[in-house]
């Protein structure tokens, strides 16, 4: 039949349709082969579609001109950043910290504790931060769970002045207590108040059935005094022998004060006096922490019984 009316007619410049994909008996799409180099063949064999795989290009863009081909009237202008996807090599920072199982992702305030009253029964490992006033204790715990403003910090001395609990869980569930210490050393508190801190203090340290680690932060600038070695045989040696032991930390905090290789000197000399690791940390730059942490992490959950409150537990004494 030819010529009905209104039909279109064959334009020589209209694309063909393309034959109609069909699939093999796996359910697997086919096209027509492709030939190289050779024409088609009468009839085409209908082949699987291969995986694309294309190989990826780079585009040079820092290639430098060839000597006069500048037109030196042109002003340089600012040379952009290449534009297209990072190398595969790099993943964006932000994934590979959400990625990170040791990452905080949830910390809150619990419960407080001043002379005359007492924190709530443990529940699970505790780590708790010692040291001079001011010496970055409270600084120390917000860079650690990466929250700014969890726990109260100030320029000057005395700023925490009860024992602070603070609960942290990280993105693969581990859950740690964290507790803030009012600082020792200073001056401008009465005789009977240093007393009661005092002996607030060392109940907890002396006590306290889920404590695993003591981190004592020492002042780079100034190095260990007199104040920090007697709470470190205080824990040694005064620790109730029914207790689980713990874990002595020594920090040298505000290293972001010093150049590099004064603080090294002064770690090295804080490390052969007690016989300990010395973690350099600064609450500004960031440095040491993720070293802190995982030291941490390790002291807490390296036992089973770090998680647990062992069966024979004796109530806390108020
Ligand atoms: N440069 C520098 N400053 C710090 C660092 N850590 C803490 N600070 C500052 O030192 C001051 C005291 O910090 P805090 O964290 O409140 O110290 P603290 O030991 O909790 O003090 P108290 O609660 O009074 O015992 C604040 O002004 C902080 O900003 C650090 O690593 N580097
Ligand atoms: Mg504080």
């Amino acid at each position: 039949m030819r010529g009905l009316p209104g039909a279109r007619r064959h334009h020589p410049f209209r694309a063909r349709r393309r034959p109609q994909p069909s699939r093999d008996p796996a359910g697997r799409q086919l096209r027509p082969a492709v030939h190289l180099g050779r024409p088609a063949r009468h009839g085409h064999l209908l082949v699987p579609l291969p995986p694309l795989a294309l190989p990826v290009r780079r585009v040079q863009t820092d290639v430098q001109p060839r000597i006069g081909s500048v037109n030196e009237k042109t002003k340089p202008t600012k040379k952009k950043p290449a534009a297209g996807p990072k190398p595969a090599s790099a993943p964006p920072e932000g994934k590979k910290k959400a990625l990170d199982p040791k990452q905080i992702v949830h910390a809150q305030f619990l419960a407080a504790a001043a002379p005359g009253s007492s924190l709530p029964a443990p529940t699970m490992a505790e780590i708790a931060f010692a040291g001079r006033s001011n010496v970055g204790k409270s600084s120390l715990i917000n860079t650690l769970v990466e929250r700014k403003g969890l726990v109260r910090t100030g320029a000057t001395p005395g700023v925490t002045r009860q024992i602070n609990l603070f609960e942290a869980r990280a993105r693969d569930g581990a859950m740690f207590h964290l507790i803030d210490l009012p600082g020792y050393g200073y001056a401008k508190r009465s005789k009977a108040e240093r007393t009661a801190w005092g002996d607030l203090i060392e109940g907890y340290l002396k006590g306290r059935i889920t404590l695993a680690a003591l981190v004592i932060l020492v002042d780079v600038r100034r190095g260990l005094e007199e104040d920090d070695l007697e709470l470190i045989q205080f824990v040694e040696e005064a620790r109730d022998v029914q207790r689980r032991p713990v874990e002595i930390v020594i920090v040298a905090t505000k290293v972001d004060k010093i150049g590099r290789s004064a603080s090294r000197s002064a770690t090295a000399a804080m490390a052969k006096s007690t016989g300990r690791k010395v973690i350099n940390f600064s609450s500004v730059t960031g440095e040491g922490r993720a070293e802190l942490w995982a030291l941490l992490r390790k002291v807490t959950l390296g036992t089973p019984e770090a998680t647990s409150i062992p069966k024979n537990a004796e109530p806390e004494p108020s």
